[in-house]
């Protein structure tokens, strides 16, 4: 449907008388319509609505309207909407078949700032003027009438300062947001000494206005993709005195709903909307209606005409303006938007009761507050450095219950729903001072009870007989015991603290040390086992390896499986209260076998080193060269036939080598080895050729040499003395031997020279004086070759001189040296 643009622009400007109507000056044209520019004159008392306003001086500040029943209170002061009345209202001014053909204006602005003047001079509605002098307010509700003769609906709202009536926002809230929802055209009514003031020119109330009509209003028709509904802002400032110029008020105005605007918190639908998506805004002056009543009354006309000329460039009723209901729907749009405005939690703000006693209640939770940390802030420290405090669950709830009585004496006497409120954000507030110590207290108590743990499987550990897991468990619960009395103390009621996740980690940091200690038992055991096993690997290895034959190596394999399965069942008797798992069990005895295997490599190349091998190849030479079969050791006659017995035992010798330089049992082994430890592969290769070619060269010249020694031997027992060779010594020198046993003093000389020789023997001279002697020997000697040289170097020494020997010291004949048959 098209709206009926001719309808809607026919208001007519000629003035004419004005309706005096007690309280009420309408004034009003030849047709009955008021006029900008009105006159006084008395109406009749019959039809006074309203006392006081027709004051004599108010001239045109009383309105002469039409009767009463030309109004309509829309909205009443309980807030209930008048729908049946509005539809009767609507056909008595002949409205319901207008269509689209209607506009709506309403008047925002604080109370008593001459709004109803405003209307009643620009539509000539005669809506409540306040009496000069009872100064009351007049307008409350909301009111609706139409404008002049045409059909321009035009709404007067009940003032918007609160603080003057001592009442909550609550209506003027809903009131400006229906008129924002309702209205083509929003006059923001305000002084000009309003102008700046956040309050005072009801930017607070645009602000939240805003707010809602966003959410409420906007979001859902751009969530249908609708085009944004546009209304118009027209700030009408009030006694203009025209100091300040327009455009100056207008850019703090503009400026202001730029901050507004920008500190709404937009639905996400309409995130990147601007100001001027939804709202023009447009600015207009009046001059002091009384002090300047000409220019008041020409501005007067001035305005009127942006709401009647179509072709003045400030035309208020723009098409896009208009909210597109048909008139006959309009009075259930509008019960219907107002409902929704009364359904809206948004708008139900705190009063100034509940805002006095949110500013008294945070002072007074501040002062609590700060007690209580003051109280507090004594036990941080001994919690810092570690400490478990046996009171401290006491000295929180204590402290709590204090600064909540505190807060409760003062607190209380204020609205019961806010102090309630504030109470539980203090509650929450001082908890969260709080929780930094209950955990700080957790985390000591942890730390305490894993190392008490600690020294306590310690301490288990170093008894003489122990059950590891047994003792495990004995700790592990006593811990946990601990912990539950500690923590049962420490958490608070009206908290959601809990100290489950801490128990489990607790106990899992406890059953960690448990482990590690364990592993440690278990490192311990494996390297007694490891020691064990060397033990008793050394000597059955030695003794297999000192019999070589074809089933030495594997006695040697043997050897070691029986060490391996030792260890391994050792293992097994002693981890079995270590509550060990298979897979640790599997990884210890996989661990035993190889250091058995790392064993026996290190014990088969100690006895496979050079000199072991040659050492050991020798005595088997030997064995076979030097004693017979039986055993016993061989002396070589010249009919022994010594070169094949030297080849037999010289070859059977040889033949070892290649029996120690590789490892050959029936049964090999299956060795998988790892970093520090050779496989079975790698290891079964015991001497490299070349060891085994040095070893074969030395073992030649030892043999060699043995043969050499055996040779001469047999030599030396062919050339010793024969046996008569004595018999003839004896008979030819008997009658020597009688001879000095019949003479007396030859047999006093023997025997004292047997007895000397007894001395000598006894007192050990034997030595000393075969030293002395040898020294005198060599003393005679020097001498003797040096009085040799001597006779020799002098003249004729073919016949010494005798002068010479004359010369010389008488030394006796007897003591001349002699030379030794080879000089
Ligand atoms: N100084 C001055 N006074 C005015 C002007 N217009 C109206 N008044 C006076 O202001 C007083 C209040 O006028 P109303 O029109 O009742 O004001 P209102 O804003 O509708 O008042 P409420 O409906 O009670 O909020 C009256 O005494 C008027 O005479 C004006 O332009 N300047």
């Amino acid at each position: 449907m098209e709206r009926d643009e001719e309808a809607v622009h026919r208001m007519p400007v000629e003035t004419g008388p004005s309706v005096v109507t007690g309280a009420h000056k309408v004034p009003v044209m030849a047709s009955g319509i008021p006029s900008a520019d009105t006159s006084e004159a008395e109406v009749p008392p019959e039809t006074v609505t309203r006392t006081a306003s027709a004051s004599a001086d108010a001239g045109h500040d009383v309105a002469i309207g039409l009767a009463q029943p030309n109004r309509l209170q829309l909205i009443d002061e309980d807030q209930h909407f008048s729908g049946a009345l509005f539809h009767d209202h609507l056909s008595q001014w002949g409205m319901l078949e207008a269509g689209f053909g209607y506009d709506i204006c309403a008047v925002l602005g604080s109370q008593s700032t001459g709004k109803s003047t405003l209307l009643n001079r620009l539509f000539g509605t005669n809506f409540d003027v306040m009496d000069d002098r009872a100064r009351q307010q007049t307008t409350k509700g909301i009111w609706l009438c139409r404008g002049m003769d045409r059909n321009v609906l035009v709404m007067d709202v009940e003032g918007t300062d609160g603080r003057e009536r001592g009442e909550d926002q609550d209506f003027e809230r809903k009131s400006a947001l229906f008129s924002l929802a309702t209205a083509e055209c929003v006059i923001v009514n305000m002084w000009e000494n309003q102008v700046g003031l956040f309050q005072g020119a009801n930017m607070g109330l645009l602000k939240t206005v805003l707010d809602v009509n966003l959410t409420l209003f906007q979001v859902g028709r751009a969530r249908a993709g609708a085009p944004k509904e546009k209304t118009l802002l027209l700030f009408v400032i009030r006694d203009y005195i025209g100091t300040t110029p327009l455009a100056n008020l207008e850019s703090t105005i503009r400026a202001d709903l730029q901050r507004i605007w920008a500190s709404l918190t937009k639905p996400e639908a309409l995130a990147g909307a601007e100001l001027g998506d939804f709202f023009d805004v447009s600015f207009s002056a009046l001059p002091h209606k009384v002090l300047q009543a000409k220019e008041f009354d020409e501005g007067i006309a001035q305005l009127q005409r942006r709401f009647i000329d179509r072709s003045d460039p400030q035309y208020v009723f723009q098409t896009e303006y208009h909210k597109r209901i048909p008139i006959d729907g309009l009075p259930h749009y509008l019960e219907s938007v107002w409902e929704q405005i009364m359904q809206n939690k948004d708008l139900d703000l705190p009063t100034q009761q509940e805002l006095l006693a949110q500013f008294r209640c945070d002072e007074i939770a501040a002062a609590a507050a700060a007690a209580f940390a003051a109280a507090m802030t004594a036990l941080r420290s001994a919690l810092d450095a570690g400490q478990v405090l046996a009171t401290l669950g006491v000295d929180m709830a204590s402290h709590r219950a204090e600064a909540l009585a505190v807060f409760d004496k003062d607190a209380s006497r204020y609205h019961r729903g806010v102090y309630a409120r504030k109470r539980a954000d203090l509650l929450l507030q001082l908890n969260a001072v709080l929780l930094p110590f209950f955990l700080a207290q957790l985390k000591n108590l942890h730390t305490q009870l894993a190392s008490a743990f600690q020294q306590a499987m310690q301490e288990g550990t170093r008894r003489a007989s122990y059950n590891f897991g047994g003792l495990v468990e004995e700790h592990v619960t006593h811990a946990l015991a601990a912990f539950d009395a500690e923590t049962q103390r420490l958490v608070l009621p009206d908290t959601d603290w809990s100290v489950s996740e801490e128990r489990v980690h607790l106990e899992e940091d406890l059953r960690a040390v448990a482990r590690t200690l364990r592993a440690d038992e278990t490192q311990k055991l494996a390297v007694r086992l490891e020691k064990d096993i060397r033990r008793h690997l050394a000597e059955p290895i030695e003794a297999a390896l000192s019999e070589p034959d074809a089933g030495m190596w594997d006695r040697v394999l043997g050897a070691w499986h029986e060490a391996c399965d030792r260890g391994a069942a050792l293992y097994r008797e002693r981890a079995a209260h270590l509550n060990t798992t298979p897979d640790e069990d599997a990884a210890t005895v996989g661990r035993l076998h190889m250091v058995a295997w790392r064993a026996l490599l290190d014990r088969v190349q100690e006895s496979t080193s050079e000199t072991v091998l040659a050492s050991r190849l020798r005595a088997f030479f030997e064995d076979r060269f030097r004693y017979d079969a039986s055993g016993v050791p061989r002396v070589w006659k010249p009919s022994d036939d010594m070169d094949d017995a030297f080849v037999q035992a010289r070859d059977a010798t040889l033949a070892l080598i290649p029996l120690y330089a590789t490892m050959q049992p029936e049964t090999p082994p299956t060795v998988a080895g790892d970093e520090d430890t050779p496989s079975w592969d790698e290891a079964r290769r015991v001497l490299s050729e070349r060891r085994c070619a040095e070893l074969g060269r030395r073992f030649r010249r030892d043999a060699d040499a043995a043969y050499v020694e055996a040779k001469r031997g047999t030599v030396s027992s062919m050339t010793q003395v024969p046996w008569w060779m004595y018999v003839v010594l004896i008979v030819l020198g008997w009658n020597e031997a009688m001879a000095v046993l019949h003479s007396p003093v030859y047999f006093t000389l023997l025997c004292m020279l047997l007895a000397s020789a007894y001395v000598v023997w006894r007192m050990n001279l034997a030595g000393p004086m075969l030293t002395v002697t040898t020294h005198v020997a060599k003393e005679l000697r020097a001498l003797g070759e040096q009085q040799l040289r001597v006779y020799l170097d002098a003249p004729g020494t073919a016949h010494p001189a005798p002068r010479a020997t004359e010369a010389r010291p008488a030394v006796p004949e007897s003591a001349e040296p002699r030379l030794p048959a080879s000089f």
